[in-house]
């Protein structure tokens, strides 16, 4: 069993009272009750729902062997007294686990949408120059040839340095992970060395935790704040990777610490794309660095991939990463589970399942690429009950706005009374004009909804399913029951082509044939 001496362990923070016995062999740190092994170093988190410190006598009958603890308690248990929890125990877990982010290229990806799309695009580029890549984020979690669910988006910084220190010891050279503003706020990454910080964009989300932009968007510039700040940081030149067109850049490029790399379509900077061409299997534009100029083509539509793959290829360029093996790097990404994922049965109009789940994100899942005239677009979507409630109007009005019509369903509910949520999307879609019955109707029963879209959709239509992407559960109060965008879609396609074949005239001819054989 791996262990670590306590006062061993405690170099790894930088000030704190020591109360009891030193001399004590730590076996693991944990910040739950159900996950202390004896020797456990304890982790007393005051956090949103429950006070950890409540937890201590419970995690000393366990078998923890210390505590880190935000204030005294009366327990007699050896305890270390820290200002903050949260910070203590990701340095804690960096430097019981061998200081992991040291040991590899770490690039952290943040903003509001774009993330997991970025990550691939650099996973792609980092395997291409052979640096045995891992990858942490929403979908999942990837090295070697091992690829597992993620919990979190930005797991604890107790399971990030466990996942470090394995992907170290699988030879991993380089890490892309996606930094969630929660994950900064809540110091899950405060002790990770990041080599590179890249940020997307950062729009309306998670007010409910963040309360309002200003100080979402302080969360996010943590990371910028973050860079070259460890001082046994590896020698690798450092740099930061920020979006010009967006309205977070001046902010951002304030908060750096080291170079920044700019990347846009409109404005000026160092990455910029021109000559864009959109269509909806796919897009290419053009690069201009070094007096030479670069076709990218990629796989993934919209002008907001072109985005991520620019924010991709900045870091490329900040590495010096030959131009041509990153054009067919990112031209390999083929999708990314439930972002913007075309369902094809064979059928004549088109179904994406996208994860859009906030304002910015449906404004550019419903226009990414050019509807045939004469035809509609039908989304889709809910909002989370029990999250952020001041997007769900807003988003209503989009949908009002941008697609021609509209049904709204519910989402994961958590903790809310389904209908509330959904008036309040229907606010947003009476703002912008739109008529119940006419322009939108109201299915709360998701696989429902998406198969009254599929069934309504004529030739040349376009269906977006928004909200849920790559998620295989739907969350309803406490229950947790299966449900698949994906595969409801395919099989309500399924469905409406078998029956058009039986109402078309050759397949009642042919089974009058085959009544008259018989
Ligand atoms: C809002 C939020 O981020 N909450 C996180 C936070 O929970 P909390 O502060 O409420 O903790 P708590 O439940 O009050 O418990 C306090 C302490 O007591 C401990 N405890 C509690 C009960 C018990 O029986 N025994 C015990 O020891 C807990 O382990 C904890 O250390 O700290 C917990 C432990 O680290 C996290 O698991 C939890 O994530 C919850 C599950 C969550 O849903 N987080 C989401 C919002 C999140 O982080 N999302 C972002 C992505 C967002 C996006 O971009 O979409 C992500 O990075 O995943
Ligand atoms: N650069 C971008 N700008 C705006 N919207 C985007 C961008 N990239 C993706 N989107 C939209 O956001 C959705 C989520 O994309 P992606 O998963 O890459 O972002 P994310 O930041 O990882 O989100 P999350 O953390 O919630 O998983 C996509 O399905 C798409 O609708």
């Amino acid at each position: 069993m791996k262990y670590l001496q306590l006062l061993k362990l405690l170099k790894g923070l930088s000030s704190y009272q020591l109360m009891g016995n030193s001399a004590k062999d730590i076996t693991a740190i944990a910040n739950h009750t159900g996950n202390i092994v004896p020797g456990s170093l304890f982790i007393c988190v005051p956090g949103l729902k429950v006070d950890g410190h409540d937890y201590a006598s419970q995690a000393i009958d366990k078998g923890a062997a210390a505590l880190v603890v935000e204030r005294d308690i009366d327990v007699d248990c050896t305890k270390i007294l820290v200002r903050d929890a949260r910070q203590a125990q990701a340095l804690l877990s960096h430097a019981f686990h061998g200081y992991p982010s040291r040991e590899v290229e770490v690039i952290g990806v943040t903003g509001t949408n774009g993330k997991t799309t970025t990550t691939f695009f650099i996973e792609s580029i980092l395997n291409q120059f052979g640096q045995n890549a891992g990858r942490i984020g929403t979908i999942n979690c990837r090295y070697g040839n091992l690829i597992f669910p993620s919990k979190h988006t930005t797991p604890d910084s107790i399971n990030l340095n466990k996942l470090l220190s394995e992907m170290v010891k699988s030879g991993t050279k380089a890490v892309v992970m996606e930094v969630s503003s929660h994950g900064l706020a809540q110091n899950r990454v405060i002790a990770c060395d990041f080599d590179v910080g890249i940020i997307s964009n950062v729009t309306h989300d998670h007010f409910d935790f963040h309360r309002n932009y200003q100080s979402y968007l302080e969360s996010k510039a943590l990371l910028f704040e973050y860079l070259g700040r460890d001082r046994e940081a590896k020698s690798r030149l450092k740099f930061a990777v920020a979006n010009a067109d967006d309205a977070s850049y001046d902010f951002i490029v304030s908060k750096a610490a080291v170079p920044v790399l700019s990347y846009s379509i409109y404005g000026p900077s160092d990455i910029r794309a021109s000559n864009i061409e959109l269509k909806s299997n796919g897009s290419s534009f053009e690069i201009k660095v070094g007096g030479k100029k670069y076709k990218f083509f990629l796989k993934l539509p919209g002008l907001f991939n072109i985005y991520n793959a620019l924010s991709a290829i900045a870091y490329a360029w900040g590495r010096n990463y030959q131009f041509e093996g990153v054009q067919s790097a990112l031209a390999e990404v083929q999708r990314v589970p439930g972002r913007c994922q075309r369902v094809d049965e064979g059928q004549d109009f088109e179904v994406i399942v996208d994860f859009a789940h906030n304002p910015d994100g449906l404004k550019n899942i419903l226009t990414f690429a050019p509807k045939i005239p004469e035809t509609k677009r039908i989304i889709v979507f809910g909002c989370e009950g029990g999250k952020d409630k001041t997007k769900r109007q807003i988003m209503g009005y989009i949908a009002g706005m941008l697609a021609d019509f509209t049904i709204v369903t519910m989402d994961n509910l958590y903790s809310e009374e389904p209908l509330e949520v959904v008036q309040q999307i229907e606010k947003g879609l009476l703002e912008a004009g739109r008529r119940e019955g006419l322009d939108y109707i109201i299915i709360l029963d998701r696989a429902e909804a998406i198969k009254e879209a599929i069934a309504m959709a004529d030739s040349g239509d376009q269906v977006i399913i928004a909200g849920k992407g790559h998620e295989t559960t739907q969350t309803i109060y406490k229950q947790v029951k299966p449900l698949c965008d994906w595969e409801i879609a395919a099989g309500a396609i399924q469905m409406k082509l078998r029956n058009s074949l039986k109402n078309s005239k050759i397949y009642y001819l042919a089974s009058l044939q085959l009544q008259q054989d018989c």
